[in-house]
């Protein structure tokens, strides 16, 4: 077998690879958006044949940048269009590629990579972990009435205005909020201009029908949209893109005082959003679909470590092993006024874990402690994860909204 880049000449032979992989006929709409595939680079795509010269598999990269605790935007390799012919599988074709791309992807300087597994099972075994997760909120429009906050002082009421526009009218509003927004989230990816360009994707970069709801600060700057579509009495949010909850609050507020609806749908908020809590009846909002949606996998632990904030000072010692990649290190991160050092150490380790749990517990999506209870992190002493958990506990649950 050959695995190599593609050029521009084959990619079209790549796409009829992926489709085939995936059970799509070329010419059927792509779900979600046919031109998502015009958003590869044809260098970031590899293409494995048999001896026979035959396409049998393909995976590709897309180049993000993807917002780490305490805002440091750092490159990260977006694994996509993994695909192997219904014909070559369990033959070691996909195993063979996650080899060849994680070794191009270190060549190429890059620390980490992340992707959306289709299922979860695939990419535990390649040193991948869930990192963010996402949850659905249905809510019956009816019971939804707002509660009064019982803050006292109460928080200044939103100020601000929203207009609908079509998707079409919105110009390069939806992109600036969003690069706004994705700065200021863990957890989130940038959406490169080509993206929205090309409208690659999924609504509201892509051309699917989209009302979009635009919030505007009071003096007229766009700081926040709702994308949304309706069907049968059910208002469908894509996506609440904002960095100010005041802002969310009235975007929710406007989507809800929509008549002829009986159930609005929030299809992607983070864990523990305060939405639901903010109804005058708890149970108007019921949350479902949890999903773990980015998987981390890092390709050089110090860098990893030093690249992102920390929120609290102290010595951690990390043992970590990546047996698809045939590594082992320990190692030790200090923290000092926020400044974060690591080096190797021989040190007894405070836990003991794969790389594929490091890439859960790196966000902060995932707390040490769970995995020590899960029995998949060792901890080597009785206070190792309270520890370890202090030094991963984020500000706000990292998440992604970013499909690709
Ligand atoms: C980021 C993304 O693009 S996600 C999209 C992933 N692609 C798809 O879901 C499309 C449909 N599926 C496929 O094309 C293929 O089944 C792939 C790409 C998932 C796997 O390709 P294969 O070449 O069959 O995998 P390969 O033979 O290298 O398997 C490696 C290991 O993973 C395991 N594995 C592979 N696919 C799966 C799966 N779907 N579920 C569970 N285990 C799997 C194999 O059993 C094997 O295990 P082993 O090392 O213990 O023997």
């Amino acid at each position: 077998m050959e695995i190599r880049s593609a050029t521009d000449e084959d990619l079209d032979v790549f796409v009829d690879t992926v489709h085939a992989a995936f059970g799509l006929f070329p010419e059927a709409p792509v779900d979600g958006g046919g031109l998502w595939w015009s958003a590869l680079d044809a260098d970031r795509c590899l293409l494995a044949r048999a001896a026979d010269g035959r396409p049998v598999g393909t995976a590709a990269t897309h180049a993000f940048e993807l917002t780490l605790p305490g805002g440091a935007l750092v490159p990260a390799a977006g694994v996509t269009a993994v695909g192997v012919l219904p014909t070559h599988r369990r033959q070691g074709v996909l195993r063979a590629m996650m080899r060849h791309q994680l070794a191009g992807l270190r060549e190429r300087g890059e620390f980490l990579s992340v992707l959306l597994a289709s299922e979860a099972p695939i990419y535990g075994r390649y040193g991948y972990g869930p990192a963010t997760y996402t949850t659905r909120l249905t809510v019956a429009r009816h019971k939804a009435a707002f509660a009064v906050p019982r803050a006292r002082p109460a928080l200044p009421a939103p100020a601000g205005t929203v207009e609908v526009l079509r998707r079409s009218e919105c110009g390069e509003i939806l992109e600036e909020v969003y690069d706004r927004y994705r700065r200021a989230q863990p957890g989130a990816l940038s959406r490169p201009h080509r993206w929205w360009r090309l409208r690659a994707g999924q609504a509201p970069v892509s051309a699917a029908p989209r009302y979009i709801a635009v919030h505007r600060d009071t003096g007229g700057v766009p700081d926040g949209y709702a994308s949304y579509a309706v069907e049968s009495g059910t208002l469908t949010v894509d996506e609440t893109i904002t960095t100010d909850d005041a802002v969310f609050t009235a975007l929710a507020r406007f989507v809800l005082g929509h008549d002829l609806v009986s159930t609005v749908v929030f299809k992607h908020l983070p864990p523990g959003h305060p939405l639901r809590r903010q109804f005058a009846d708890l149970r108007a909002g019921e949350a479902g679909g949890d999903t773990d949606w980015l998987w981390v996998r890092l390709l050089d632990v110090p860098r990893a470590l030093t690249a992102r904030d920390w929120p609290v000072d102290g010595e951690l010692v990390l043992d970590v092993e990546d047996p698809f990649l045939g590594e082992h290190g320990r190692h030790l991160l200090t923290v000092r006024d926020g400044e974060a050092d690591c080096v190797p150490t021989d040190r007894e380790p405070d836990l003991s874990l794969d790389v594929s749990d490091l890439g859960s517990l790196y966000l902060g999506g995932t707390a040490p402690s769970t995995l020590v209870r899960a029995g998949h992190v060792r901890a080597h002493h009785p206070d190792a994860a309270a520890l370890a958990d202090a030094f991963f506990r984020p500000e706000r649950p990292p998440h992604c909204l970013h499909w690709f």
